[in-house]
């Protein structure tokens, strides 16, 4: 049976949960539950801490696991990335109160402090910068306002934890972050841990694709396969009026509309789209 490490909370467990529904496989019934065996697709979920995954994963213990790319590197363990999943983006920042340092080459001397205490170790090494790391386990915005730290390194996603504590970012990006499928180092993947693969695929497909459909003067079929060339080929297949066809191609949703005007341009008209709700391509 395939060991899956999915997190039992923070900012990527629900995501994390219903990516894995919609790929087909059982979920918990309420946040208490550690383990849940889906017999039908050979697959166990351990629902773990997401700091904890890539350490199952990188020892072997595990088969896969989701969590953030910043948990997997901190970790240190001999997990890699797989597969992207979509959510869970953020960066892994400095910051401080305004005007305290521009640049990590600032914190020669200084305390920071992080709960990623691997990455911030790893970033002042490369740039060789001695400084104290003080490791918390949450929360490490207060640290500056109660003194234990002079600046923070900590996830950001939208800014407001840290424009509320009075806190800016300074410097590069420590690192950008997403949430991933992660596997050992040392494994190939194979049996129901490729179809699993497939299966997340095929959600991140559906989700980012549309299925479009047009009619089309016959003449003008390549300058609109090239507007819409889909994933292969697009499928066209005659109309009742010999001077016309009807084109079927997926579409990626970010470009949909501006493709939609230039069919329309061109002459394409009855531009339907519609939902992709699962596939394998
Ligand atoms: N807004 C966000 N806040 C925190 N983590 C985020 C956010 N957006 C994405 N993430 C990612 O979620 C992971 C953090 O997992 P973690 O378990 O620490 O979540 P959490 O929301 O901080 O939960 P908790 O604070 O209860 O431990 C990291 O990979 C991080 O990059
Ligand atoms: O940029 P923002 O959108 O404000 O999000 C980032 C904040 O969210 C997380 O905190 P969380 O709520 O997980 O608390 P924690 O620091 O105690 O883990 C993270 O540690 C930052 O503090
Ligand atoms: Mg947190």
């Amino acid at each position: 049976m395939l060991r899956v490490a999915v997190p039992n909370k923070g900012a990527l467990s629900e995501s994390a949960a219903s990516m894995l529904k919609e790929a087909g496989y059982r979920g918990r019934r309420d946040s208490k539950e550690l383990v849940v065996v889906d017999a039908d697709n050979e697959v166990e979920f351990f629902f773990l801490r997401p700091k904890d995954i890539a350490v199952y994963v990188g020892s072997g213990t595990l088969d896969l696991g989701i969590t953030g790319r910043d948990l997997m590197l901190d970790s240190g363990s001999k997990a890699v990335e797989h597969l992207q999943l979509g959510f869970g983006a953020s960066t892994f920042r400095y910051a401080g109160r305004p005007g305290v340092a521009s640049s990590v080459a600032d914190l020669e001397g200084r305390r920071i402090a992080t709960s990623f205490a691997g990455l911030v170790r790893a970033d002042l090494e490369k740039n060789g910068v001695n400084a104290e790391v003080v490791r918390l386990d949450g929360a490490v915005e207060t640290a500056v306002t109660l003194g234990v730290a002079d600046v923070i390194a900590d996830v950001v996603e939208t800014g407001t934890t840290l424009r509320n504590a009075g806190l800016e970012v300074f410097g590069d990006p420590i690192l950008t972050s997403e949430a991933l499928l992660i596997r050992p180092s040392d494994r190939e993947l194979s049996g129901q841990a490729a179809t699993l693969v497939r299966r997340l695929e095929g959600v991140l497909t559906a989700r980012h694709y549309v299925m479009m459909d047009y009619d089309i003067d016959a003449a003008l079929v390549e300058e609109a396969a090239a507007l819409t060339p889909g994933s292969e080929s697009p499928t066209v297949s005659p109309l009742h009026d010999p001077n016309q066809v009807a084109v079927r191609v997926m579409v990626h949703r970010r470009s949909l509309n501006r493709v939609m005007d230039e069919l329309y341009d061109l002459g394409a008209r009855a531009i339907l789209v519609t939902d992709i709700a699962a596939c394998r391509l």
